[in-house]
């Protein structure tokens, strides 16, 4: 719909809703906000293009967007595809070497240039990017422990090239903001022999955001937020409601790398975090420029 088809009470309704983000531009301006964008966030071609204006638009009013996207959906169909089974432990994939090599091909390839040039057409002006270009994100293998209940002994598991940063290098990200550039990163490791490392998004997001002082990191999923047993959306939780959920189960698979880097980035200086479902359109602008956010918040300041 046109806006002259609009009736003076929606006119005034857009304009009294423009005229409401004036103080979050204000506040936000200089500031930097680490979105990760998931996999299942980015299926829907409208939404990935209300997504890549949003950016777009954040930018123009003088925040510095930097957008770490993840695509675990994209690398299971391409290895189903290929043939290759894959398997998840607390949400982490599995990655053998010819998985890992799977998982660069569509994070750092087809995948990665689909937002820049989506965020290029909609006029900013991003570049995509990998962990290992400049040196971004030195990683090293990844070792996570599981305690058998049986037993109570704990076990060390291998995840093969599922990796974990060791040390982020944000200069060329600092480049990339002189001249007015969007990065686009691509969750994707150099290990210290060179060897290349399957990251998770959320994890390489949030080391992304602790190691540049982000102000916010957001994180686009495809559920409302986090919920509760029932299925109920939460909109705050502390740190320490965070560890009474895992500890009783109510947060599994891809939830727990993502709240996991919650509570790292809080504790890194990161403002909040927020966890917001991707399925609506512009729930960044939402987020960001309304008085009531939407989805789950995680931050030590709750009131
Ligand atoms: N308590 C919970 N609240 C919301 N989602 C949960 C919860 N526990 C597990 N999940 C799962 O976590 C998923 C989000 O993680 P993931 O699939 O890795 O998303 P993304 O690809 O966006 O990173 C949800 O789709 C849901 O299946
Ligand atoms: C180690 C690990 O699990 N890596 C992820 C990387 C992509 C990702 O995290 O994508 P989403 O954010 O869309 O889930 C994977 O292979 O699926």
């Amino acid at each position: 719909m046109s806006d002259t088809e609009l009736t003076v009470e929606e006119q005034l309704r857009k304009a009294q809703t423009l005229s409401e983000a004036l103080p979050y531009m204000h506040l936000f301006a200089g500031q930097t906000f680490v979105i990760k964008y998931g996999g299942h966030a980015m299926g829907d071609e409208n939404l990935a293009h209300d997504f890549a204006r949003d950016v777009a638009l954040l930018k123009q009013v003088g925040i510095n967007p930097i957008i770490v996207h993840g695509g675990g959906p994209q690398i299971g169909a391409m290895l189903e595809r290929l043939k290759i089974q894959s398997s998840f432990v607390d949400g982490l994939r599995v990655t053998d070497k010819e998985t890992v090599e799977i998982a660069e091909m569509v994070l750092s390839g087809s995948l990665n240039k689909k937002i820049v040039s989506s965020i290029n057409s909609a006029g900013g002006l991003a570049v995509g990017l990998s962990g290992k270009d400049g040196n971004l994100i030195e990683a090293q293998k990844l070792t996570r422990t599981k305690r058998d209940p049986d037993s109570n002994i704990e076990r060390i598991l291998d995840l093969g090239f599922v990796g974990e940063p060791r040390r982020i290098n944000p200069e060329i990200l600092e480049n990339f903001e002189e001249n007015n550039a969007i990065p686009v990163i691509a969750p994707i490791g150099i290990g210290p022999k060179g060897q290349t490392y399957n990251i998770n998004a959320d994890t390489a997001a949030g080391h992304i955001a602790a190691a540049i002082g982000a102000t916010k990191l957001i994180m686009m999923t495809d559920v409302e937020g986090v919920l509760d047993k029932d299925k109920n959306l939460i909109s705050r939780l502390s740190p320490a409601d965070v560890k009474r959920l895992q500890k009783d189960g109510t947060i599994a698979g891809g939830m727990i790398p993502k709240l996991e880097t919650c509570l790292f980035a809080l504790e890194e200086g990161v403002d909040a975090a927020t966890i917001l479902d991707g399925r609506i359109p512009h729930v960044l602008l939402l987020e960001i420029f309304t008085e009531h956010g939407i989805g789950t918040m995680v931050t030590d300041h709750i009131n």
